[in-house]
């Protein structure tokens, strides 16, 4: 059995069990549920802290966890990642009150509040700045206004929360995060047969997760266009591999069907419709494996 490391609770929980559903992976019943098994797949799955996942797989009980790339940073763990999941995403920022520390340079000597403290050390020095972290749970925007920092680190997504606690960001994003399967670096033993067997099932799921991502972001699209006008028509919907072409009853005219990314969907649409092309159709793909 495979097993694999899922948020329990918090930003991250959802989404990946969403994502695992779409999948074809059984996911468990109730939120309280800490474990649970998809026997028909071959996968166990343990429902931890998201902060505790690259720990637990770095330490080699587990094969595989999805978490935050800003957490497995902040733990440290021997992880590496293999896939980005494309939700949960966010920036980490520096903030503080607006005209007081602008820049990274200005933290020198002064108190910063974070529950990431990983990811703000590995920066300071970066940044050759020597300043005092102050590790809290959570809420670190009311830090400042409560006197234990002067700025803080934190996961930005709308900035609504800073923008309400009267804070502003200085300084780049630290860095920008999205959920993550992340496994124990240098992992992937075809020595034995245990190991090759691993492997296969590492790939497969791999191959069902990409199969989402590109369900997610591409629709599939079909339309009817003169045979001279083919060529162009296909510049536009290019496909991943090459598009379907099928004659048409009607004499002169062909039918053709592409992978087409979500985000072009309109534009190309258009476009089409202008080169000449009729009956243009956008489906959802369910599932698929490229
Ligand atoms: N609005 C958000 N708030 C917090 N984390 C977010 C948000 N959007 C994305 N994330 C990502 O989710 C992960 C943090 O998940 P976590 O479960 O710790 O957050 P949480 O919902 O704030 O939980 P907790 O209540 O334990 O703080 C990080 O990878 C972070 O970048
Ligand atoms: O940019 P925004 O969309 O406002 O989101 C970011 C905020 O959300 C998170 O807090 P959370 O609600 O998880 O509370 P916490 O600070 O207790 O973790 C995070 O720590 C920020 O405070
Ligand atoms: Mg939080």
């Amino acid at each position: 059995m495979l097993r694999i490391a899922v948020p329990n609770k918090g930003a991250l929980s959802q989404g990946a069990t969403d994502m695992l559903t779409e999948a074809g992976y059984r996911q468990r019943r109730s939120s309280r549920d800490l474990q649970s098994v998809d026997a028909d797949n071959g996968v166990e799955f343990f429902y931890l802290r998201p902060g505790d996942i690259a720990t637990y797989v770095a330490s080699g009980d587990l094969d595989l966890g999805i978490t935050g790339r800003d957490l497995a940073v902040n733990s440290g763990a021997e992880v590496e990642e293999v896939l980005a999941l494309g939700f949960g995403r966010s920036t980490f920022r520096y903030a503080g009150r607006p005209g007081e520390i602008d820049s990274v340079a200005g933290l020198d000597g002064k108190r910063i509040a974070t529950s990431y403290p990983g990811v703000v050390q590995r920066d300071l020095d970066a940044h050759g700045v020597k300043t005092a972290i102050v590790e809290l749970a959570g809420a670190v925007e009311n830090a400042i206004a409560l006197g234990v920092a002067d700025a803080i680190a934190d996961v930005v997504e709308t900035g609504t929360t800073l923008k309400q606690a009267g804070l502003a960001v200085f300084g780049d994003p630290i860095m920008h995060s999205e959920a993550v399967l992340v496994r124990k670096t240098g992992n992937g033993d075809s020595a034995t047969e245990a190991g090759q067997a691993t492997e296969r099932a590492v790939e497969q799921l791999l191959r069902r997760l990409r199969g989402v991502l590109v369900a997610r972001s591409y629709v599939m699209l079909a339309y009817d266009v003169r045979a001279e006008l083919l060529e162009a028509a296909v510049e536009l919907t290019p496909g991943i591999e090459s598009p379907t072409i099928s004659p048409l009853h009607r004499e002169g005219w062909v039918a053709v069907q592409s992978m087409t990314e979500r985000a072009d969907l309109h534009r190309v649409m258009d476009a089409l419709y202008e080169l000449g092309a009729r009956g243009i159709l956008a489906s959802n793909i369910d599932a698929c494996r490229l």
